[in-house]
């Protein structure tokens, strides 16, 4: 059969579009699952807001360089020197200040346009673009290699790799449907299957790791590494924070959320992501923290950090992206940004613990200002829960730092809404990122509904707290984690206060409570203010707006993480895995 697009279709295969992209499924000879879909998505749009402020931070090392050079004139000739990834720059293009969220890079082909180091500058010309290469460690049928290939601007080539021969197989009839196919073919040598081609995505045949670390030295690293596996993709992070450039991209999926977001395998979760998850209604933020912290500790190995750009929990999975930088002293931060967190087993406040904090000390004679590293003290809480007596677990370590990088996130918005056309998943993205981007940068959220069960009391409705809080000083935002949840600078003393003054006015049945009953000492407090209810004219954000679509819409019969290929393994997929 053919398509109207020309597309042939062998028996036996059927064609499953997504945005302009093709792919032949046959049953189970690749993995492909069409939920993802909003992974995917999100992916693109990530990716391309990325590339393009890369490409705005060198052409303003450029601009600043040709003003530079320009004033300069003809004896402008500058000493060359080493920075940053080994790349060769001018002196005075090591010098400029950047915006402090891009630690710019040139990357590895592009890194010397002539006018940057000619003593003679073209002023005006403008410089090539920023293009780059993408690394897919685990890219199955290829249909996200091939998306990333057609519809991001800037990719100069996509690695596409595969275990699977059958997965190889898919791919390479993919990438031609979708006319990416090679002009030519050639080995890189290194491991044994290797089928490099020359289009716009490149077949590796091999393992992930095995890839990444033939990438690790500084001239062959490349600019982002997407990770998608089956379960948890903690197996490749070590290799993957070591391949990509200084100021590259890492986009991680993970699909093990019984391990990450339940307490049902602490000891799986401790080896997989050097944490344990927490048992409360904010364990999915939980599960993003810990596998920031198992890239941020991976990458301090290797004089390495991480910077957040968006940590999404969605359906049954997390999908993170994180620029990878190297600097001794944001590695040494990496310390006061991680913590454990002691959580009540009834009324789930936490407590958290950071690992170390910084003291600064000024020297005495010269005024600069030194940054101690020292350890905490502890514990920070008494052994026992102090609002409601209950006992307490412990959880972490992880990530206490913010997880999004609002500035980025708003970037991604603005192209989405330039470009709604272009995401099938379009509206669930705006939800989605709307409410990341203003959400706040503490720890953990609460849904009055919860809250309210503690106490025993009906629920006040969610703008009603927020209103409450707003009036008493504190800030609020939601969380994209979890619909009608409040996140807040609040302590919980303080939002206790809030359900303290709502059962002033709704009061609880105290006779359906038992004796014993953690809500009795939760009741027995007064409030240590008189919340004031009345709309506060913040409680209603740009994210409070929007329905939160946290599910997928019209989720198929197999909606979840989806099963193993089952050519090459015929293991059915398990839920922790
Ligand atoms: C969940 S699928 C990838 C889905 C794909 N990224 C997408 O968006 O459609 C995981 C893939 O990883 C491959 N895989 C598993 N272990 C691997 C390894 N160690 N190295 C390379 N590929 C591996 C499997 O063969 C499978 O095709
Ligand atoms: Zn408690």
């Amino acid at each position: 059969m053919t398509t109207e697009s020309g597309i042939i279709i062998p028996d036996g295969f059927t064609l499953h579009t997504e945005n302009n992209s093709h792919i032949l499924r046959s049953s189970n000879e690749a993995f492909l699952n069409p939920v993802q879909e909003f992974n995917r998505d999100t992916s693109v749009a990530c990716i391309k807001v990325w590339s393009q402020e890369m490409n705005k931070v060198r052409e303003a090392r450029w601009k600043w360089a040709q003003e530079k050079k320009g004033k300069k004139g003809s004896d402008g000739a500058t000493k060359k020197r080493k920075v940053g990834d080994g790349d060769v720059q001018s002196a005075g293009v090591s010098e400029l200040s950047e915006p402090e969220m891009h630690k710019p890079h040139l990357i590895e082909g592009e890194r010397k346009p002539k006018s940057l180091n000619s003593p003679n500058l073209n002023v005006g010309k403008v410089p090539e673009s920023y293009t780059f290469v993408l690394l897919e460690a685990l890219s199955a049928t290829g249909l996200r290699s091939i998306r990333y290939a057609k519809e991001i601007p800037l990719v100069k080539y996509v690695i596409a790799n595969d275990l699977s021969p059958s997965a190889i197989a898919a791919m390479r009839r993919n990438i031609e449907i979708n006319g990416l196919g090679s002009k030519s073919e050639t080995s890189l040598g290194g491991s044994e299957n290797v089928h490099v081609s020359l289009g716009k995505v490149r077949i590796n045949e091999g393992d992930a790791c095995t890839l990444m670390y033939s990438h690790r030295e500084e001239k062959n690293r490349v600019d982002v590494v997407d990770l998608d596996p089956y379960g948890t993709a903690s197996p490749f992070i070590d290799a993957a924070v070591q391949c990509i450039k200084d100021g590259g991209l890492l986009c991680v999926t993970c699909t093990d959320l019984s391990v990450l977001a339940t307490t049902n395998y602490p000891e799986k979760c401790f080896s997989n992501y050097g944490g344990v998850p927490v048992k409360a209604e904010y364990c999915h933020e939980a599960a993003l923290r810990l596998v920031l912290h198992t890239i941020s500790t991976s990458a301090s190995r290797y004089g390495r950090y991480i910077e957040p750009l968006l940590s999404l929990s969605i359906d049954f999975y997390v999908r993170i992206f994180v620029r990878i930088k190297s600097g001794p002293l944001e590695v040494k931060k990496a310390l006061t940004k991680t913590s454990t967190y002691h959580i009540c087993s009834t009324c789930q406040s936490f407590f958290e613990q950071p690992l170390g904090k910084i003291v600064d000390k000024r020297h005495e004679l010269s005024g600069n200002v030194n940054h101690l590293f020292k350890i905490q003290h502890g514990p920070l809480v008494t052994e026992q829960c102090p609002h409601c007596n209950s006992a307490l677990h412990v959880a972490g370590p992880m990530w206490s730092g913010p997880i999004h990088n609002t500035d980025f996130v708003a970037r991604v918005l603005e192209d989405l809404e330039l470009n709604q056309d272009k995401y099938g998943t379009a509206t669930r993205m705006k939800g989605m990122l709307t409410v990341a981007k203003e959400e706040l940068h503490t720890p953990f959220y609460f849904t009055p509904a919860k809250m309210a069960s503690f106490f025993h009391c009906t629920t006040p409705p969610l703008d009603d707290v927020a209103s409450a809080l707003l009036h008493a000083g504190h800030k609020i935002s939601r969380s994209h984690a979890c619909p009608g949840s409040l996140k807040t600078t609040a302590q919980r003393e303080d939002i206790h206060s809030v359900f303290r003054s709502w059962i002033e006015k709704n009061p609880v049945k105290m006779e359906n409570i038992s004796e014993t009953s953690p809500a009795r000492k939760l009741l027995a407090k007064p409030a240590n203010f008189k919340a004031n209810f009345e709309r506060h004219p913040d409680s209603v954000t740009q994210s409070g707006k929007v329905k939160l679509v946290r599910y997928q819409e019209n989720p198929t019969s197999h909606w979840g993480p989806g099963t193993k290929a089952v050519s090459g393994s015929s293991i059915k997929r398990k839920r922790n895995d």
